[in-house]
């Protein structure tokens, strides 16, 4: 990194005209990183076509390369991962930096557990102080061990065991990454992993690993947990993966469409999972018109074109049980809610306080300083709606190295009075390196 790549980037962003025109928003973050890791464990030649090029995908990559994966990007943008087999990953040399990514750091700890090495994990501010623990006790079980920084944190050394135990183990959190750390786990393990979620969490994880030809079944009981079950010491073919536009990301544009007036914005191609769509169904209740249009099916996952009309919203309170199906929106949803009629109450959301920052109070704060009555709740936020009047706005508000916090209040100023100042839009890069570009093109921007 240069020295003026270190320093913070700060970035005002005002009121906008109404925005319009069609856009694409990168590859899903997600779907990504997995294609990566499985391929790297396929034999033979997989092609990854519309992989996120975000620092955080990035990491990944550079991490599955250190330990024998082949991977090139060809001058078409097309990714080719020549893998080296199940358990066939060697000793990394160094450490593996994981940056700031939280999926790749507990997804390759997951893969690297049944192997027979060692691996230093390391990260930036933010990813040092999330917690671990989550993965490293499933992982324990299996017979991995761990030398971690206080609290379970990065840096951490694992000492991976081949052969690996294999485990029948129930959620205690609905994490994605949890359950994802412990299937990847289980395909270099004798036997049958079992995986029970109580609460479903995105499920790409499932759908790759079957598409790259693993034994996996899912089960779903009366009330909804799913059983996963996976055969282990299994062997994956190469792939030819599309990865579709990412829902995290339209989730920005879409906000900013409902809420600058006159807009309207198509964004093309965007993944819509039913495990991570639950953003739309929200912003549909608060009164948002957000039409899918070319319903189709891509590489395994449901995909589609979203035309987003501006709309006067009304403030909601929404189940708590969706929260996995838009984890990472909620930042973007609380500045919708900002400008609905009425009062949101948003609860169950404790997830949100070991995200790249703790979300809940990042977005409290900076709320609250570009005039928006909020009360921060142990679990979530109460929202008083301005009613589509333009939000004070100011700043700099204080982002911490979080990416969505950004964006989130990036959106925040093109609907403010006196603009909003982002401290710092370098993390932007982890997930959504051309955000300012597409607000751009949408007219967003002088
Ligand atoms: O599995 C994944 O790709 C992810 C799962 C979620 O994390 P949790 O599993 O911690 O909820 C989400 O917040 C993260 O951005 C990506
Ligand atoms: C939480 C996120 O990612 P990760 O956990 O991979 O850092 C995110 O992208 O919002």
């Amino acid at each position: 990194m240069t020295a003026a790549a270190e320093l913070p980037r700060p970035m005002t962003f005002t009121a906008a005209p109404a925005l319009s025109g069609s856009v694409t928003v990168p590859g899903d973050k997600s779907i990504s990183h997995r294609s990566l890791m499985l391929s790297a464990l396929a034999v033979g030649e997989s092609r990854v076509e519309g992989l996120l090029e975000g620092e955080d995908v990035l990491a990944t990559a550079a991490a599955m390369r250190a330990m024998g994966a082949d991977i090139q990007r060809d001058a078409d943008g097309i990714w080719h991962i020549h893998g080296v087999g199940v358990g066939g990953l060697l000793q990394p040399e160094g450490a593996l930096d994981m940056g700031n990514s939280g999926t790749s750091t507990r997804l390759l700890m997951g893969l690297l557990a049944s192997h027979d090495l060692t691996a230093t994990f390391i990260g930036d501010a933010s990813l040092s102080k999330r917690p671990m623990a989550r993965v490293t006790d499933p992982l324990a079980q299996m017979g991995a061990s761990f030398t971690t920084s206080p609290g379970g944190r990065l840096p951490l050394t694992m000492r991976g065991a081949c052969p690996a135990v294999p485990l029948d183990y129930r959620l205690p959190v609905a994490s994605a990454q949890v359950k994802s750390a412990i299937l990847l786990a289980g395909l270099n393990t004798p036997g049958i992993t079992r995986v029970v979620e109580p609460i479903p969490t995105r499920d790409h994880s499932e759908r790759m690993l079957r598409g790259f030809g693993a034994d996996l079944t899912v089960e779903v009981e009366a009330d909804g947990t799913r059983i996963i079950t996976l055969v282990g010491e299994a062997e994956l073919q190469p792939q030819q993966i599309i990865v579709p536009g990412d829902p995290s990301s339209a989730a920005f544009p879409m906000v900013a469409a409902l809420l600058v007036p006159g807009s309207q914005v198509t964004i093309a191609n965007v993944g819509l999972n039913t495990t991570r769509a639950g953003l739309i169904d929200l912003l549909r209740e608060m009164g948002g018109s957000i039409e899918v249009i070319n319903a189709r099916e891509v590489g395994g996952e449901p995909v589609g074109d979203l035309i987003v009309t501006a709309s006067a919203l009304q403030g909601v309170e929404p189940d708590p049980a969706r929260a996995p199906s838009m984890i990472d929106e909620y930042p973007v949803a609380f500045i919708a809610a900002a400008l609905a009629q009425g009062r949101s109450i948003f609860r169950g959301l404790d997830e949100l306080r070991v995200k790249e920052s703790d979300r809940i109070a990042t977005m409290a704060a900076g709320l609250r300083a570009i005039g928006v009555a909020v009360e921060e709740l142990e679990d979530g936020l109460i929202i008083e709606g301005s009613g589509g009047a333009p939000l004070k706005g100011g700043g700099p508000t204080a982002t911490k190295l979080d990416h969505r916090i950004a964006m989130s209040f990036a959106v925040a100023g093109l609907v403010s009075r006196d603009g909003v100042t982002i401290d710092d839009m370098r993390p932007v890069a982890t997930s959504f390196p051309t955000f300012t570009a597409l607000l751009q093109t949408l007219g967003a921007m002088a």
